[in-house]
């Protein structure tokens, strides 16, 4: 039997867990954290499991909103902190492979823990420690390895979206996935198109920024679930290319689509496509498509477009480290990511003057104009038309206004 110590996101929530326990009913931390936890990694959400139904749940506890009823999550909060409790369910009537399409509450914890994805995410914990395994999750942990509950085929007919997880866990937590559950995915791999889009996003952004994106890659491109993503069909050679890359540590979703692109030999508008395909925001679309840019002049070695990019400066980092990803040993192409490093500023907000001071000085209205003059100068300062001082900026701006 395995005892842990709670860390203190759980001996926070021990209060919830003893009421529900006073009352009656079983209640056990289970879920992301409980895995988070045995693996030494930082934890954010504590998820509860309990034998109360939802209305009973909402009896007990004074503040709680329904977060997603229906299927018997109640949010509780406490101090502040919003705890989500989650009826014991299983859900054997799955239709559409997305989500359960008749929730069905039971009273029993192995019925819970049996309709739970991978045997790693089907651990629960008990308010003194004690960890309950019934499907080896602790020895998987122990292996790095991601294996399904029971049935693999079972589990992913339920809810296609858990090959994704998969694959996805496979980088975030570099763990090999075994070999009947990867068999599995291979075999399922098209139910993935029964999915939603934005659903699907979070966990390939998840998978790219995790700790081995080229494993989770691997998986990915291995199963075929590749072929079921958004204009991703055609593209196995960009993402293998993408597979090849070394030290890819990806921080962003902005860095992540601008890499995408341009392995996938996209223009800037076609970047912006498929953007838009995946869903994405409109600000998204619209950094990335700069930042697509910002790297297709930084290839071309044209030193004034790249300059006209920086008033989208945050998009043209992503730009630099993603042609640092891609591993540019051309020599034109690296000076211009050392010209932008040795600029004398590297954002607007490092002119040593602002709207304000501008304002007072010059004596003119807060609105497009201040924002125009803003930008001049900041382009005379990259330039070395003007040093970044008060009173030279000043000056420059007053001809500014005389022009
Ligand atoms: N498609 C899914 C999604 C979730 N779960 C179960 O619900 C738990 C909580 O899900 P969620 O919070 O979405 O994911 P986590 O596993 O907590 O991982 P992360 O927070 O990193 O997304 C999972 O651990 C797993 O037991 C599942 O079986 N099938």
């Amino acid at each position: 039997m395995k005892i842990i110590n709670l860390p203190q996101p759980f001996k926070d929530a021990l209060p919830i867990l003893e009421k529900l326990r006073d009352a009656g009913f079983e209640a056990y931390f289970v879920g992301g954290s409980v895995r988070d936890t045995l693996l030494n990694l930082p934890i954010h959400d504590v998820d509860i499991a309990t034998s109360a139904y939802p209305e009973e749940i909402k009896n007990l506890f004074s503040k709680t909103v329904d977060t997603g009823i229906e299927h018997g999550t109640v949010m509780v909060l406490d101090h502040g902190t919003g705890y989500e409790i989650t009826t014991f369910r299983t859900e054997s009537t799955y239709q559409d492979y997305r989500r359960p399409d008749k929730v069905q509450f039971v009273r029993s914890l192995d019925e819970d823990l049996k309709r739970r994805d991978l045997t790693i995410n089907a651990l629960a914990l008990k308010t003194n420690g004690e960890i309950i395994d019934l499907f080896g999750g602790l020895k998987d942990l122990d292996k790095h390895l991601l294996r399904a509950v029971g049935v693999a085929n079972e589990r992913f007919h339920e809810d296609a979206l858990r090959m994704m997880r998969t694959v996805r866990f496979a980088s975030q937590l570099d763990f090999k996935i075994d070999n009947e559950t990867l068999t599995a995915i291979s075999q399922n791999a098209a139910l993935l198109s029964k999915i939603s889009v934005e659903r699907i996003r979070v966990e390939w952004i998840k998978l790219l920024i995790g700790k081995n994106p080229r494993a989770g890659l691997e998986d990915f491109l291995k199963t075929k679930l590749y072929m079921y993503c958004p204009l991703f069909e055609l593209k196995e050679a960009g993402l293998e290319k993408i597979k090849t890359i070394p030290n890819l540590k990806l921080d962003n979703e902005e860095q992540c689509w601008t890499l995408i692109a341009t392995c996938f030999e996209l223009t800037a508008e076609e970047a912006g496509q498929l953007v838009h395909a995946w869903k994405c925001s409109k600000e998204l679309k619209m950094n990335v498509t700069k930042a697509k840019k910002a790297v297709e002049a930084m290839l071309a070695n044209e030193l004034t477009p790249y300059i006209q990019y920086l008033t989208g400066r945050d998009m043209l980092e992503v730009a630099c480290r993603v042609v640092q990803l891609i591993n540019i040993t051309d020599y034109t192409s690296m000076s211009v990511m050392l010209a932008y490093e040795g600029l004398p500023i590297k954002s607007r907000k490092d002119l040593v003057v602002d709207g304000n001071v501008l304002r007072q000085f010059l004596n003119i209205e807060p609105g497009p104009q201040l924002g125009k003059m803003l930008i001049q100068l900041e382009l005379a300062v990259v330039n070395r038309k003007v040093r970044n001082e008060k009173l030279a900026l000043l000056e420059y701006a007053q001809k500014l206004i005389v022009k």
